[in-house]
């Protein structure tokens, strides 16, 4: 569903519209990376975007339709910027086809599932295995449990969310795009994982990575 309008770009915040399988890029201080969510319909994907980039929540969203696109930049404590672009995947299955389009060269994946959702659990796996196979080897992932907010209808426990993460080597956090729970701190933290400008200067001189491409 979304939290807006759908594709081609909902978004303000952000000039031009890129292609999808732009990765991102860089200069001394400033990093824009490629960021792209994944997840089954109705896990609150475009919630979580909205509520980051607007401080919004919208309880009657639609379905996304293909993909839509927003950016937002942070800033962080050692005065680097990050500007997000990020491309929130459409959950519904006719759409699955389209996801490679979006995840190729994406930096970061954020693969929400609903706390209230088993079923949503597993196909955040099916997504994690499917970037595994064939997302940037580097690629940052996050694992997502939202709707934290609906604890007396919580089917998916804590622990589940950790010990997948761990295994996989991912970062996990429980979000709510309804009460803003943990929204900015999943941003941040991803934020705080990423290559840092030094790190991505050795890039430049070795082996360019898909998702660090010149600003
Ligand atoms: N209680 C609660 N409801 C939420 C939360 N996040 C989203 N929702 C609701 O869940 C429904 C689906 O949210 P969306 O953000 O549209 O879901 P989506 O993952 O983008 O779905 P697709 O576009 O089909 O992929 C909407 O009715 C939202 O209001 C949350 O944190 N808590």
């Amino acid at each position: 569903m979304g939290c807006g309008s759908s594709f081609p770009d909902r978004g303000s915040r952000h000039m031009g519209r890129p292609h999808p399988e732009d990765g991102g890029g860089h200069d001394a201080r400033n990093i824009r990376v490629k960021l792209v969510l994944l997840g089954d319909s109705g896990v609150g994907k475009s919630c979580i975007v909205l509520r980051f980039v607007r401080g919004q929540f919208d309880a009657t969203s639609k379905v996304t339709v293909g993909a839509s696109f927003l950016s937002q930049t942070i800033a962080l404590q050692d005065s680097t910027t990050v500007k997000f672009e990020i491309w929130d995947t459409a959950g519904q299955e006719r759409y699955a086809a389209l996801a490679p389009l979006y995840y190729r060269g994406a930096a970061v994946a954020v693969i929400v599932y609903d706390i209230t959702s088993p079923e949503s659990f597993s196909k955040a796996q099916y997504w994690v295995k499917e970037l595994q196979k064939h997302g940037s080897p580097d690629i940052v992932m996050a694992l997502v449990g939202n709707k934290a907010d609906l604890q007396e209808k919580r089917e998916v426990a804590v622990q589940d969310g950790t010990e997948y993460a761990e295994k996989n080597g991912m970062f996990f956090i429980e979000t709510s795009a309804k009460t803003a729970d943990n929204i900015n701190e999943l941003f941040e933290e991803i934020a705080k994982r990423l290559p840092r400008p030094s790190d991505i200067v050795d890039y430049a001189t070795s082996k360019l990575p898909p998702d660090v491409l010149a600003a």
